[in-house]
């Protein structure tokens, strides 16, 4: 601990740290890894906040020992992964913990395909782990930086009808009460709590290990095409979405055009992806220097969209690149600049109705034929918005905060808006609230890390027929409230007086 960073913390722990750090066993004291004046941010620099402290352990012990001191002294708990989170779910005055040091494997079981990993393991590092036993992950999102427990907290997909999210892979883990009591969960040991902590956005204690069913590694041929968004919204229904098992959609609203990007597992040599424009320093800082023009020009923005749409593919229609790559690889892209996201799920079958409505209201619509009751009148928005889909049904464990669809595939649309250098575009609230509000008419809810900025708690109740279940787990398992950050105050909990949102919860119960 940095001496700074001690005389802070004597001020309000006395000497319950001398006392609880302790160690009979070693007779040594356990190291508190502390740091005051951390600033912390998201990754797109959406969000801050100056942490009390910055506590980074490196041992199941330290862990403990954080979680002990923080119960001894009435202090909140915000677990961070690597911050990849676009909402202020990792926003905290209180304490924060940051596993990047507890990462390690610790158990294989090589005849299941398994690790047990710490659960500060990057995604990265645990599929270069996987790599070097031939083994892979089966299933990733657009980038590996999140980590293990992170990636599971919120629910992070992929884009693929033959898997589920994420958490698909996650067949046991451990997680540390507010009480200092560890317990190991999975579908046969305590069930209810593995249920919840499977997506548990940090809301139940710290996540210590994970284990993780791996598939022997494997290689994907990729290819993405150039199709008129139309001719998609026509084949939607036939094989679209399952001719290859890993598919996924950038629709360009500006440019009547999408890709259409799919993905088989082959046995075909390695062969590189082909160049891309905005991968370069000058396609990536023209696009960017364009978008921030656009935000005092916003009329500029279709203009530069369809540039930028003709350099990174071609107008026409057709083929726009291949590639055989290891499967991190072809799965992960390149997110360009720091964003905002609105991503939700809805069923499947309403995608083209989705489409087709949100273009309509894109496009001007004259006559209110989206039924969006905001006004599109100076709105422009950035592409691509992502278009991906999983299948939940085949996932033998649910998590309880699974926004995904129950009955059905589910299709994820994914409303991106850059920050070029930083800057917000003009409007955005005015587009998240009409993309939002098309999103709840058409049964969606949203990604629990995404930026939603018009979902109330009462609608998140409504939502979920299980979030009483995981409430009141929650607070079962966190008495005191250690775990209870501001975000899920603000989102699911609620505050104590507030008796509208009582009344909901009653009204759950009975039913
Ligand atoms: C560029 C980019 C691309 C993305 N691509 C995708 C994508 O393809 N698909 C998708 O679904 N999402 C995607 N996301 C969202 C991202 O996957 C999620 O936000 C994920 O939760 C981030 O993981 P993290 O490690 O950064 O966790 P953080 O953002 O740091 O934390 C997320 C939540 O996890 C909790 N948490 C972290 N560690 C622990 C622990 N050990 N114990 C208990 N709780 C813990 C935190 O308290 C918090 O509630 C993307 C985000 C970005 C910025
Ligand atoms: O949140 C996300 O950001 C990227 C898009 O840039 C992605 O795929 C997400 O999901």
């Amino acid at each position: 601990m940095d001496p700074g960073a001690h005389r802070e913390f004597r001020k309000y722990t006395g000497d319950a740290i001398s006392t609880l750090s302790w160690d009979a066993n070693t007779g040594t004291h356990i190291p508190f890894r502390a740091s005051v004046s951390h600033k912390h941010h998201t990754w797109a620099k959406t969000h801050f906040s100056n942490p009390e402290l910055f506590l980074q352990p490196r041992t199941e012990k330290e862990i403990r020992l954080i979680v002990n001191l923080a119960r001894q002294c009435g202090k909140r708990i915000v677990v961070v992964g690597s911050g990849h989170s676009p909402n202020d779910l990792t926003c905290t005055s209180s304490w924060m913990v940051n596993l990047d040091g507890f990462s390690s494997i610790a158990l294989e079981n090589s005849r299941e395909l398994q690790l047990e990993v710490e659960a500060g393991i990057r995604l990265y590092q645990l599929a270069n782990e996987l790599e070097k036993r031939g083994w892979a992950m089966p299933n990733l999102g657009s980038i590996t930086a999140q980590s293990i427990a992170g990636a599971i907290a919120t629910n992070t997909h992929g884009s693929s009808l033959m898997h589920g999210t994420l958490s698909q892979a996650v067949v046991g883990l451990t997680i540390m009460l507010s009480s200092g009591e560890s317990l190991r969960c999975s579908a046969m040991e305590n069930e209810d709590l593995y249920h919840a902590a499977l997506v548990s956005l940090g809301g139940l204690g710290i996540i210590t290990h994970i284990v993780f069913q791996a598939v022997p590694a494997f290689n994907l041929a990729w290819k993405q095409e150039v199709v008129k968004t139309p001719r998609i919204l026509d084949n939607w229904k036939t094989d679209l979405w399952t001719r290859s098992e890993f598919i996924r959609m950038w629709w360009f609203p500006y440019s009547g055009r999408s890709i259409v990007w799919s993905a088989n597992r082959t046995e075909e040599p390695l062969r590189e992806r082909p160049h891309s424009w905005y991968g370069g320093w000058l396609g990536r800082f023209s696009y960017e220097l364009a978008l921030y023009f656009s935000t005092w020009f916003p009329w500029l923005t279709p203009i530069v969209e369809r540039y930028v749409f003709s350099m990174q593919y071609r107008w026409e229609e057709g083929p726009a690149g291949s590639a055989v790559q290891k499967s991190q690889d072809a799965l992960t892209m390149d997110c360009l600049f720091p964003q905002l996201v609105n991503e939700w799920a809805i069923p499947l079958e309403k995608g083209p109705e989705a489409i087709q409505r949100l273009q309509t209201w894109l496009d001007g619509d004259k006559g209110n034929k989206s039924g969006i009751p905001f006004s599109p009148k100076g709105i422009y928005v950035h592409a691509p918005i992502e278009v991906r889909v999983a299948d939940t049904t085949v996932q033998a464990e649910k998590p309880w905060l699974d926004q995904s669809c129950q009955t059905g595939p589910t299709l994820y649309l994914n409303a991106t808006l850059y920050r070029p250098f930083l800057k917000n575009p003009p409007e955005w609230e005015r587009y998240y609230n009409a993309f939002e509000w098309l999103m709840k008419d058409l049964g969606g809810r949203p990604h629990w890390a995404k930026n939603f900025i018009s979902t109330s708690r009462e609608e998140f109740w409504g939502m979920y027929p299980k979030m009483k279940d995981w409430v009141e787990l929650r607070d079962a398992v966190d008495p005191h409230g250690m775990f209870a950050n501001d975000w899920l105050k603000r989102n699911l909990l609620g505050d104590e007086d507030d008796t509208e949102l009582t009344q909901i919860k009653e009204q759950i119960g009975k039913t």
